[in-house]
């Protein structure tokens, strides 16, 4: 057995793991990285990245097929999913030597490639090596969450982990779960020619503004995709291109290729968190507001923490975490500054409160202001209009913003920063934004806030007129 000791011990080399490794030992620390996968974790290997390039994908047969209207004629695009699949590998393989074992042990981090389980409240195996560590952080991840309906266990199913082995275009997707993973995946095997039917047994894009995600919800079914909603599946049944999901209420569904994207499961298990007094739940390991566990000198981050779950986060929280662990200064990580978008077309995004959390918890004090895309003239010139954003204003400040259309994920930095740092919508309206750009409908959003207040207010056309009379 190899022993080791060091500063700070990292298990998971995922966003969350690999941010806290990179900058604990740039400053200075010892750090010890394990990862008994692969380096990159879920974000760059099944979620986010390989997401992001079928998608684009999707993009482009659909840019094919809709080119009239700019007066370049629609077209039917030989669609070679194996070649879209080689794009996605292409895309991962060029990301790739960025979260690498060598660029991390280059930086001088020991990456260990083996499983960690804990033997005591300081120390974890991992094959032949005994690590102890003064600090520990756990950055473990997720999985996808499969669910025990009647008769799945006979039937072959996709996750977002074996979806990228698929090289043939399924002829009938059908998805169980309308949340991101399930709409995302939707449209772009939409685009790509499947016929897709998303089976959600609540709403579809549920943890959104339910307005904005309308918007979204009706573009895609325009584009031909059905979207059933409150059908739970309770039942699932057939074989490899004959599958049938059966819904709570009695619909009945027939596909050739069922995904399931019905949420994550953190990865909790097979660590002996128990012999290290680190308590967990279904949903996730306990932490407090500093990501520390229930033992103190071990730390928590990303998927695993059971919070919102997105790379950002997880970044997010390796620098709460490093502050504490490498300075020991007091660290918290907030939640309500946190932005999030969901890549369909259009674009849906999120910070800060919605309208309806906005009015249950400021009341008549919470004010909304909106501007439609439609009325932007860059959305005009490209055909980007189907789009909204909508701003939640309390005492001069936003609160939080919700963005449906092109680039909504882009743009709602704007709104991530005001948030951020306390801004007040006077900061936002005084930005000039370069014309013509979508990002005008931010500063329209802020315009919308102070209009009635200059435009129709007696008190302005009061000083106005007085000042007139005076100057020459
Ligand atoms: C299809 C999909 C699309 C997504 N798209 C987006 C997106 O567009 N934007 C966004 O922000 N988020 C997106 N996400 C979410 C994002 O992928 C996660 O929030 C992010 O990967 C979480 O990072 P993490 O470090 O917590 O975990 P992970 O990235 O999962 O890393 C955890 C690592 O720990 C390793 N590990 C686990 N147990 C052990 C152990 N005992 N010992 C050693 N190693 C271990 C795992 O092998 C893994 O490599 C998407 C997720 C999915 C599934
Ligand atoms: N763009 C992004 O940032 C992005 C993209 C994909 C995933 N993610 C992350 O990954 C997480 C997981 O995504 P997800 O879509 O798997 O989970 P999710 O929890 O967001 O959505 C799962 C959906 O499945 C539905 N569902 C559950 N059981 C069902 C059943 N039996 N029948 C029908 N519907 C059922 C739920 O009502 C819910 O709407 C997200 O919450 C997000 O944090 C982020």
């Amino acid at each position: 057995m190899n022993k080791t000791k060091t500063d700070l011990l990292v298990i998971g080399a995922g966003s969350g793991g690999l941010s806290v490794a990179a900058g604990a030992v740039q400053m200075g620390a010892k750090v010890v990285l394990l990862e008994d996968h692969k380096m990159g974790g879920d974000c760059l290997n099944y979620g986010c990245v390989p997401s992001k390039a079928l998608i684009a994908a999707g993009k482009q047969a659909h840019a094919l097929r809709n080119g009239a209207k700019f007066g370049v004629a629609d077209v039917m695009p030989k669609v070679d999913y194996a070649a879209a699949k080689d794009h996605v590998n292409n895309v991962i393989a060029t990301i790739a030597p960025v979260d690498s074992e060598e660029r991390f042990e280059g930086l001088g981090v020991t990456v260990i490639r083996e499983r960690g389980r804990f033997t005591g409240e300081n120390t974890v195996q991992a094959g032949d090596n005994e690590i102890t560590a003064r600090r520990i952080v756990i950055a473990t991840g997720s999985s996808p969450f499969v669910p025990p309906i009647p008769g799945l266990e006979h039937v072959p199913y996709l996750t977002n982990e074996s979806l990228w082995n698929l090289r043939e275009l399924p002829e009938h997707l059908l998805i169980v779960g309308g949340g991101p993973i399930g709409i995302e995946m939707a449209q772009a095997h939409l685009r790509l020619g499947s016929k897709v039917t998303v089976i959600e047994g609540m709403k579809a894009m549920g943890k959104d503004d339910p307005e904005l995600a309308a918007i979204v919800l009706d573009r895609m079914r325009e584009e031909g995709m059905v979207i059933e909603e409150d059908a739970l599946a309770e039942e699932i049944s057939g074989k490899a291109g004959d599958i049938t999901v059966k819904a709570k209420d009695g619909r009945v569904f027939k596909g050739t290729h069922l995904l399931m994207a019905v949420g994550r499961a953190a990865n909790v298990n097979d660590m002996d968190l128990e012999k290290a007094g680190v308590a967990y739940s279904r949903s996730g390991i306990e932490v407090d507001a500093s990501m520390k566990t229930s033992n103190k000198k071990i730390y928590a981050i990303g998927d695993v923490a059971g919070q919102l779950q997105f790379t950002h986060v997880a970044g997010y929280h390796a620098g709460v975490v490093i502050r504490s662990i490498l300075f020991g200064l007091p660290s918290k990580a907030k939640q309500g500054h946190l932005p999030w978008a969901t890549y369909t077309d259009p674009e849906l995004a999120q910070v800060g409160l919605t309208e309806a959390q906005a009015r249950e918890e400021h009341g008549d004090k919470a004010e909304v202001y909106r501007f439609p895309f439609h009325e932007n003239d860059r959305a005009i010139a490209e055909g980007k209009t189907t789009g909204l954003i909508k701003v939640m204003v309390v005492k001069g400040r936003p609160v939080g913003a919700s963005i449906a259309g092109a680039s909504a994920g882009e743009l709602i930095g704007v709104w991530a920063l005001a948030l951020a740092n306390n801004l007040k919508m006077s900061q936002i309206a005084g930005m000039v934004a370069p014309y013509p750009t979508l990002g005008e409908v931010n500063k329209r959003a802020a315009g919308a806030y102070f209009s009635p207040r200059l435009f129709e207010s007696d008190m302005v056309k009061a000083v106005v007129g007085f000042v007139q009379k005076f100057i020459p």
